[in-house]
């Protein structure tokens, strides 16, 4: 059984274990950032690889995402997957560890920096993104700066078969115009809802 709202580190598959931020440190990881809201095809690509490339080094693999999407959190759009589901999903890719950070106001107006001196404490070996990664109050770190403290390495957009990227925002319009069958292929999981989320 996976749940969130305790607010404790969860066991749940073999290895995956839920930290809120902060709270991890860690001598070297492969990691991966971002919201994956719907945990899609694209998602789970990423996922696939930091997994792999971890096993091969031997190091644990690291998913830091949002308990709430940031997008979601600033009211800009709704919520594909709720905290535990996501969880659930990311859970089937054997991460070793899922780092939950709450995106509240405080939490959007850290500078790039200061996202960057909280990476540091995992150590990342390898920091896999997509080609459009932002971070930081008002969204101004990118990969480039990113890349200046770790090696990041970035995976190729992953397209559905009209050539199309898949991303969270392409699930959410297909779902708000009631194409369901079109988003169930894209996110690859067997439902397809949107819930709401909680606004800031
Ligand atoms: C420390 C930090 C501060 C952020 N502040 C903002 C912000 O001010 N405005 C914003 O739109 N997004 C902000 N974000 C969210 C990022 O834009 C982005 O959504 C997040 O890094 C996840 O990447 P993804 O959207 O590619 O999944 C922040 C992210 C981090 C890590
Ligand atoms: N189709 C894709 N191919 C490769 N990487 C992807 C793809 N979609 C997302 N990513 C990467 O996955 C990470 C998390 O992305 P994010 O959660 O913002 O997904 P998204 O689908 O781009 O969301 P949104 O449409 O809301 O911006 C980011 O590093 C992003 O670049």
């Amino acid at each position: 059984m996976i749940g969130f709202d305790s607010g404790e580190a969860v066991q749940s598959l073999a290895r995956t274990v839920v930290h809120r931020e902060c709270e991890l440190s860690l001598s070297a990881s492969i990691v991966t950032i971002g919201a994956f809201d719907g945990v899609h095809r694209g998602h789970q690509a990423l996922l696939a690889r930091v997994v792999s490339e971890a096993r091969q080094h031997g190091v644990p693999s690291v998913v830091y995402t949002f308990e709430t999407p940031p997008k979601v959190a600033l009211g800009r759009v709704i919520q594909l997957t709720p905290p535990a589901e996501r969880i659930r999903r990311l859970s089937l890719f054997e991460v070793d560890h899922i780092i939950m950070a709450r995106f509240d106001r405080d939490y959007a107006s850290r500078p790039a920096a200061s996202f960057i001196e909280e990476l540091g404490r995992i150590n990342p070996r390898g920091l896999w993104v997509g080609t459009d990664f932002r971070f930081g109050k008002e969204r101004l770190g990118d990969v480039a700066l990113l890349d200046r403290y770790f090696p990041v390495r970035i995976l190729a957009d992953v397209a559905a078969c009209e050539g199309e990227r898949i991303s969270s925002s392409r699930l959410r319009a297909l779902i708000s115009e009631g194409r369901h069958e079109e988003a169930r292929l894209l996110h690859g999981w067997p439902d397809a809802g949107c819930l709401p989320g909680t606004a800031l």
